[in-house]
Parts: C-alpha cells; sequence; structure tokens
C-alpha cells in the first residue's frame, strides 16, 4: 500500500478542537498518515484559552528535521507560530528540508480573542512564510491584516486576495466565515482564476477549529496529489459536514465533528 504523507506544523490544542489535534484527525479522516511539530502548547477548551506555552527554536526545528529526514511529507501545513523566532525557524527548516506544497493557515487570534500570533510578527509571516507558501488561507480579518485594508465588498476580497497572492503564495484562499448573509463563501485565487465555493450558512456556535480542518484538509488531499481546485472543492465538502454533525460537547465554541465526512460517504 502506498500510503501519501502530511506534516502539520502548528500549536497543540488540549481541548481537541483545534490546532496540532484537529490537523491529524482530518488527515486520519482523508486517508493521508499524519505527523506533527509542535511550535506551542496551548491549555484551552470550549470557552476559551487560558494557557500558552511556545516551544523553544530548536524544539520546533528539530522535529522539522527529523520527520524530513526519514519521513519525507508530500505536503506540509502550517498553523500557529505564535511568535517571530518561530516563523523564521520554520520558513528556514521548509526550505532546508526541501519540503514542498507548504499550505499556510495564517493563525491570528482565537475564537475568545487570545493573541496566537504577537502583533509584531506578522511582517515577518509577510517576508519569511508566505513566499514560499503553495497555498494560504487565511479567514478575512487575517486577509485584512496582511494587505492593511478592509474587506466588505466581493470586489475588496478578490483585490485582497491577489495583492497576497503578489507577496509570493502560489495560490490563496479567502474564507467566507466572518462574512454574513446566508451563504458562506470561500474565494480561490490561483494566479489566473477567481473561484467561489459556497455552501448554506450553518446557524451554530460550534465553530471551534474550522480554520484548522479546513486547511488540513486542503493539505491532505494536496499530499495525494490533487490539484488546489480538487483540494479546495473537497475541504469545503469536508468542513461543511464536520460543522452540520458537529457534537455539541463543552459550554462554549465547541469543536466540530471530523467524522461527518467519512460517516456520509459510507452512507451514500
Ligand atoms: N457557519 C458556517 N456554516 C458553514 N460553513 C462555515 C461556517 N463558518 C465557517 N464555515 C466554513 O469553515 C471554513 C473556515 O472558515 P472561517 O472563515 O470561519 O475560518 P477561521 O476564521 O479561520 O476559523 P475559526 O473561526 O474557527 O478561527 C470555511 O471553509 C468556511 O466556508
Ligand atoms: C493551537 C490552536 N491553533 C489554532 C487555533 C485557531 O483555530 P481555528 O482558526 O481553526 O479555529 C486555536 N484555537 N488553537
Amino acid at each position: 500500500m502506498r500510503i501519501s504523507k502530511a506534516l502539520t506544523i502548528a500549536g497543540s490544542d488540549s481541548g481537541g478542537g483545534a490546532g496540532i489535534q484537529a490537523d491529524l484527525k482530518t488527515f486520519q479522516e482523508l486517508e493521508v498518515y499524519g505527523m506533527s511539530a509542535i511550535t506551542a502548547v496551548t491549555a484551552q477548551n470550549t470557552l476559551g484559552v487560558q494557557g500558552i506555552f511556545p516551544l523553544t527554536v530548536e524544539a520546533v526545528i528539530d522535529q522539522i528535521k527529523s520527520v524530513g529526514a526519514d519521513l519525507h511529507p508530500n505536503a506540509v501545513k502550517t498553523g500557529m507560530l505564535f511568535n517571530s523566532e518561530i516563523i523564521e525557524a520554520v520558513a528556514h527548516a521548509i526550505k532546508k528540508e526541501k519540503m514542498a506544497k507548504v499550505v499556510v493557515d495564517p493563525v491570528m487570534i482565537a475564537k475568545g480573542g487570545s493573541p496566537l500570533l504577537l502583533e509584531e510578527s506578522v511582517d515577518t509571516l509577510k517576508k519569511k512564510l508566505i513566499p514560499i507558501a503553495f497555498c494560504i488561507t487565511p479567514n478575512i480579518p487575517e486577509a485584512e491584516k496582511l494587505v492593511g485594508f478592509k474587506i466588505v465588498s466581493l470586489e475588496d476580497r478578490k483585490r485582497a486576495a491577489k495583492t497576497i497572492f503578489d507577496l509570493g503564495a502560489k495560490s490563496v484562499v479567502i474564507k467566507g466565515g466572518h462574512d454574513d448573509g446566508n451563504e458562506v463563501t470561500d474565494l480561490l485565487f490561483d494566479g489566473n482564476t477567481y473561484h467561489l465555493f459556497s455552501s448554506p450558512r450553518i446557524d451554530t456556535k460550534h465553530t471551534h477549529g474550522t480554520g484548522c480542518t479546513f486547511a488540513a484538509a486542503v493539505t491532505a488531499e494536496l499530499a495525494k496529489g490533487k490539484s488546489i481546485l480538487e483540494a479546495v472543492e473537497t475541504a469545503k465538502s469536508f468542513i461543511h459536514a464536520a460543522i452540520e454533525d458537529s457534537l455539541g460537547i463543552g459550554a462554549g465554541h465547541g469543536p466540530t465533528n471530523h467524522m461527518a465526512y467519512r460517516n456520509r460517504k459510507v452512507n451514500v
């Protein structure tokens, strides 16, 4: 059996809904072998983030090196990187290990408002990581921080995607979860064409980890050799099912159901 392999470089969410945990569950569900390099440990649940403990640069680099030296991932995802030192180290290690198909989820702020990336590190993200990204997946507030203007209309979103593309990413997905309206639309710009992926908006508070899960699904599909268009299409279906069939656990913003997509495929 030839299995595709993906590496996530991200923070640990003790609550299991976002970060490394969401990524590994998503890889597994999409039949991709998952590996991890942890950048920070968070004490977190559905009510918020209670503690953040970044790892040393050495610890982060060594994990990436160990994976690169032996297991050769077909695609890589980055999530919470927390500070400039970790961003620079991650970008350097990815290049050194010649890892391809890098999906950058520019995680900045957790649902409850806790910063998962220091404000002063946004510039490092733009200069060091975006230029090596095969795909970058900001939500609307993250895209606004990257481009420096407000995104209200679809035209603004297209302009923002092109601006981020010009920073060096090969493709850009600006997710629409933070928009309003009855539909949630994600916009993909692949350098030539703007593609829209829409689904009905699900009325729920259980959306913890949607961004991580979506980007992990894109990464898993790219690892299998799918095109960016196919990968985003599958990721959108995966996250829609995961939100729709959410588990209803925890007293706050609960996690999504990573098993939902598989269950639907089994039941049709
Ligand atoms: N209420 C919803 N109904 C259906 N799909 C949604 C909903 N909210 C988000 N999505 C989908 O989930 C994915 C993540 O979108 P979003 O913009 O919320 O990312 P994010 O802000 O990074 O996630 P989070 O809010 O968990 O940090 C996108 O594919 C989006 O279309
Ligand atoms: C460790 C960690 N990483 C990322 C997020 C953001 O999650 P998302 O944007 O997917 O909801 C989080 N809450 N915790």
